[in-house]
């Protein structure tokens, strides 16, 4: 199976699809939309795309493209990104004046870079490796450097001048990978389904959406609001359950949300990265119960 990645080789995208379908041929593409673009296409069969990060959030192509592609979420995986600032061999530190990255990677460095290269001029690009490559490949890179992942170094021939520069450590994207929407993968319990759905407006709508989840025990794990671009104010939101849509209770919610008059498009089911089995028992509330201030007295000194 051929799948389309955000490249070029040596990206987190790329580490994505190695995970998610190691026999998986990978076909790299400049951005996220040409990598859709080539699954509508029929160029490839599947394309893993960046979704959210643990620290910046949503990756806004992606979310931008899961609204207007008739393509469904097949599969899910993490990956942790650290990130390494690189740059010809004999390139100093000090003689920065350029950094190139992926913008959600100079956002994760954004700190450090600050601190150690308050002078530098921060230019976006496609990709992490993109930037690797340009850097390796420019006709002068004299003080130009890229922030990538440790391998795209080596890869393209790069020296490392600061290693794991991001925010937080222990960061992680979430990929996942698309296809036409044909069938769902099959059950295996340990599944999820994303939902992207339009309440309309009146007032407590979105409430009785959750409702429709929550009345029948499950769970709601991400729920994102995304602008229709209508006017000010309008939301569609992306909404993650848990389980799949053969499961009687997530078939049932999201024909009583169809019920409702809110628009509800069916995103897929696919199993969910690394949970374990024990982790969907449930345990009752977690932590110690919420403790409220008191309440002020209506008559002060009374
Ligand atoms: O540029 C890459 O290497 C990517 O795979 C893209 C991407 C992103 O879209 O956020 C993926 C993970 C990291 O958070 C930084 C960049």
């Amino acid at each position: 199976m051929t799948y389309a990645y955000l490249g070029p080789e040596g990206t987190f995208t790329q580490a994505a699809l190695r995970r998610v379908a190691p026999g998986g041929q990978g076909r790299p593409f400049p951005t996220v939309p040409a990598a859709l673009d080539a699954v509508r296409r029929g160029d490839c069969e599947a394309a893993v795309v960046p979704l959210e990060n643990s620290v910046k959030g949503v990756v806004p192509v992606t979310m931008d493209q899961l609204v207007s592609a008739e393509l469904h979420i097949t599969a899910e995986v993490e990956v942790p990104v650290t990130f390494t600032l690189m740059a010809r061999p004999g390139t100093g530190l000090d003689s920065v004046t350029e950094v190139l990255s992926h913008p959600h990677a100079l956002d994760q460095c954004a700190r450090w870079l600050a601190e150690q290269l308050p002078e530098a001029r921060l230019r976006p690009v496609d990709s992490t490796a993109a930037a690797a490559r340009e850097v390796a490949e420019a006709a002068s890179a004299a003080g130009v450097a890229a922030v990538a992942a440790p391998l795209a170094a080596d890869l393209y021939g790069l020296a490392s001048l600061a290693t794991g520069i991001g925010l937080r450590a222990g960061a992680v994207t979430r990929f996942v990978s698309v296809a036409p929407a044909w069938f769902p993968p099959a059950r295996t319990w340990l599944d999820r389904t994303s939902l992207l759905v339009n309440p309309g407006d009146g007032p407590g709508r979105l409430v009785d959406i959750l409702t429709e989840f929550c009345s029948r025990d499950i769970e709601v794990s991400r729920l994102h609001s995304w602008p229709t671009g209508d006017r000010l104010g309008s939301y569609r939101y992306f909404i993650d359950i848990d389980g799949h849509i053969e499961n009687p209770p997530v078939r049932e919610a999201v024909s009583a949300i169809a019920g409702l008059g809110a628009g509800a498009r069916f995103l897929g089911s696919y199993p969910r990265w690394g949970r374990r089995p024990e982790e969907l028992v449930h345990t009752g509330p977690a932590g110690a119960p919420v403790s409220l201030p008191p309440t002020r007295s209506p008559h002060p000194g009374a």
